[in-house]
């Protein structure tokens, strides 16, 4: 047995994105297997990603992290070889820790480009990592997944900084009274009130992503902003959290709100749901409304962004100081897929088809 600050290898491992138009339709499949995502949801999907000519920024996104990691490393000093995986396309994390295993490793720490608790942001990943293990089969490397960082306080730098360059960008009269929206992925409400270990009470997810958005804007010095939530996918009967970021860009613009900058707090890097959803549909929601708009980019290329990677692994490696600037837990560390407690990020049973016969 190794010891366990004794790791031979880091794993990074993401959602996947097509690379291709022939990818769109088999990545698709693989996200929504048995979810309950309506077909005509899929076919809207389709389409968001054929104006990108089928394919995602997000493989290459994480792809420049990790070159920019390997450089962080290397001048820390830290002799980690990086391997790249994802669930739901190519490198699928099956054929990555098939590849480590033939490479020798046997105990590695997995980044995975979430920051946060829930189901689809913690728990499936747990669930990734045992599904690969099982597939490699005997000897294949332990896997110790790297705790929730929603509130590193380089992630949170990175952020502000970004909202001021938003700010920036707008026309000088818009500046200073520009309302600051956050925004991250809505997920099921009944899969945020299971989030996290039951007897933390729920909501994990939501109040994680409250606790981060309240946190960037007291480093940007904004005291008034909101929270809106983007890319829900369930059937309409299934409540979602709520409000949707283009319903509240014309909530706003009655209020006589005339110009917003959208930091989209839940996420890591500009791939599709930000490119989309915020740049494309909120932002011609805007215009429309004659309301000036500017998006704050994402931490993922921002230079803190691989050092935070870094001490998050050294606080593993080396017992390196745990730092976070939140008062709401993170968990989400566990080693080969294990559940961080009995019932955490449950996931609700789901209608298998939209509005199924209830008579
Ligand atoms: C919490 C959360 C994050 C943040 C945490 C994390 O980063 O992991 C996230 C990230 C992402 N979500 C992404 C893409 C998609 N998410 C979908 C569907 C869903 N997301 C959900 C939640 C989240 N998603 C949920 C509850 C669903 C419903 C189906 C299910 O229960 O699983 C669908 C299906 C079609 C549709 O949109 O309806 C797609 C294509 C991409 C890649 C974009 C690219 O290709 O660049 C990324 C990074
Ligand atoms: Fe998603």
């Amino acid at each position: 047995m190794t010891t366990p600050g004794d790791f031979d290898a880091l794993l990074v491992l993401s959602f996947g994105g097509p690379e291709q138009p022939a990818d769109v339709r088999p990545f698709l499949e693989n996200v929504t297997r048995g979810r309950g995502v309506p077909p005509e949801r899929l076919d809207t999907v389709v389409e968001h990603y054929m104006h990108f000519g089928g394919v995602s920024p997000i493989n290459r996104l994480n792809r420049d992290i990790i070159d920019a990691l390997r450089v962080e490393f290397d001048s820390a000093g830290v002799d980690l070889p990086i391997y790249f995986g994802n669930r739901n396309w190519h490198p699928m994390i099956e054929d990555t820790v098939a590849t480590m295993k033939s490479d020798g490793i046997r105990n590695a720490l997995v980044f995975p480009t979430s920051a946060w608790g829930g189901y689809s942001g913690c728990r499936q990943y747990h669930e990734d990592i045992a599904r690969a293990r099982a597939a490699v089969g005997d000897d294949a490397p332990h896997l110790l997944k790297i705790r929730q960082y929603y509130d590193h306080p380089l992630m949170v730098d990175a952020f502000s900084d970004a909202v001021a360059s938003a700010r920036a960008t707008l026309p000088e009269q818009h500046r200073a009274g520009a309302r600051l929206v956050f925004t991250a992925h809505s997920i099921p409400s009944a899969a945020d009130a299971n989030a996290g270990p039951p007897e933390d009470g729920g909501h994990l997810y939501s109040r994680q992503v409250a606790e981060a958005s309240r946190l960037v804007a007291a480093a940007s010095g904004v005291d008034d902003y909101d929270l809106v939530w983007q890319s829900r996918s369930g059937p309409p009967q299934v409540p979602w959290l709520d409000p949707d970021i283009c319903d509240h860009v014309e909530a706003l613009s009655e209020k006589s709100v005339d110009a917003v900058i959208v930091c989209p707090i839940g996420f890591v890097s500009d791939h599709l749901e930000v490119v989309w959803d915020l740049d494309t549909e909120a932002e011609e929601k805007a215009r429309e409304l004659g309301m000036a708009f500017a998006r704050a980019g994402t931490p993922g290329s921002d230079a803190r962004f691989p050092r935070m990677i870094r001490e998050l692994v050294d606080e593993y490696r080396v017992g390196g100081r745990c730092r976070g600037l939140g008062s709401v837990p993170g968990y989400g560390s566990t080693l080969d897929g294990s559940r961080c407690a009995v019932g955490c990020c449950e996931q609700p049973t789901r209608p298998s088809r939209p509005a199924a016969a209830t008579s």
